[in-house]
């Protein structure tokens, strides 16, 4: 079975805690085991990922946050690059699903972390577990 870590941007933490909960029941109805790191903001997952991928103890990742847009650019700059640099991470054949939910407000991230209803962390889990197997399938 596999290790995952789950890289959380702990920004808007209620809505981290039902994301992690989602992929945390993904990976665990599977057999797989999860541990958690916190970082404090989307834009630090990716690199987080990075140097926790070279420590080779993990199989895959799933990266965890909420970005909100505010009233500045900023929202497209956090977005843009941390979903960027995530998918460059997946090019260099580093098994990640992608769970940085990126809403116009707080009633869209709710339904979308709620693993009632939209579950987008348990789906990040899926991603990653598939991307783990693509990468078994063809080495790397
Ligand atoms: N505005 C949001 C951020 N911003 C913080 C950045 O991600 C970063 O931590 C900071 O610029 C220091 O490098 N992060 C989120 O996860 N969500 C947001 O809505
Ligand atoms: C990610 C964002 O846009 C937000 O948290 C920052 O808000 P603002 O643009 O109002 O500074």
């Amino acid at each position: 079975m596999a290790h995952f870590l789950i890289v959380e941007a702990r920004f808007y933490a209620h809505l981290n805690d039902m994301l992690i909960e989602g992929a945390r029941a993904a990976l665990e109805e599977v057999g797989h085991s999860a541990e958690v790191i916190s970082v404090p903001g989307a834009l630090e997952v990716p690199g987080t990922i990075a140097l926790a991928a070279e420590s080779g103890r993990f199989d895959g990742f799933v990266a965890i946050g909420v970005v909100i847009r505010g009233e500045t650019y900023h929202f497209e700059i956090v977005a843009g690059e941390s979903a960027r640099a995530i998918m460059a991470l997946t090019l260099d054949g580093v098994a990640v699903g992608n769970g940085i939910l990126t809403v116009e407000n707080e009633a869209q991230a709710l339904v979308r972390a709620d693993p009632a209803q939209k579950n987008k962390g348990g789906e990040a889990a899926e991603a990653a577990m598939r991307l783990l197997k693509v990468r078994e399938t063809f080495g790397g």
